[in-house]
């Protein structure tokens, strides 16, 4: 019927997913060496999307990581993979990596409670598309920590590996939940685009 309709008729496109965990994307040593740029540098504590501290929704740590020479090869590094999710999994217009990189930290019962990426005040939290999420941390530095998603009405836990990446639309409901003991980071990236069709 939509398809009489000017404007209204879907495109053909391959099946777009909304989610995807892909194994081994930086090796353990790799995660190592992200956690240390991390604690090497500076840390705030973190913001939501619209740029204001909430501590009832998230209690991290977290460090931007800017494009440059010490991180260029974890943006390539990201960029293939990204691209090639997409082209397996999702099949979005993407431009890019509007917004950097950040490790975060959770500890002492830190966590992340349900939410989404995408909005906020500002035009690059408005355009995130996918969401990639990687586990640095070894799965017994800490307990507690699991990164869940709740995509269609049911709550999956995402792999512990160190390397293992989560993809996922940017409209996806995800968590991390407390961590009891020790610590958990993960390196977090959006890639932004066209309003989704
Ligand atoms: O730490 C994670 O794995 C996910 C963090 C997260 O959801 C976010 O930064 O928006
Ligand atoms: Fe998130």
């Amino acid at each position: 019927m939509f398809s009489e309709i000017p404007g209204l008729a879907a495109p053909s496109r391959p099946q777009q997913k909304l989610w995807a965990f892909e194994g081994e994307t930086f090796t353990p040593e790799e995660c190592r060496t992200i956690i240390a740029l991390m604690e090497d540098g500076r840390q705030k504590d973190a913001t939501l999307v619209n740029g204001e501290s909430e501590s009832r929704i998230r209690r991290t740590a977290i460090h931007w990581l800017p494009e440059g020479p010490e991180t260029d090869w974890i943006y390539q590094r990201l960029a293939r993979l990204v691209a090639t999710a997409n082209r397996e999994h999702f099949n979005y217009t993407l431009d890019g990596f509007q917004e950097d990189a950040q490790v975060a930290r959770y500890q002492d019962g830190g966590f992340y409670d349900w939410h989404i990426d995408r909005g906020g005040k500002g035009p690059a939290g408005r355009a995130r598309k996918l969401t990639i999420a990687i586990q640095l941390s070894p799965p017994e530095a800490y307990e507690g920590g699991d990164l869940q998603l709740n995509p269609e009405g049911h709550v999956l836990t995402a792999p512990r590996d160190p390397g293992m990446a989560a993809v996922f639309p940017a409209f996806v409901l995800h968590r991390v939940t407390p961590v009891t003991a020790g610590a958990r980071h993960s390196l977090v990236i959006w890639t932004h685009g066209p309003d989704f069709t």
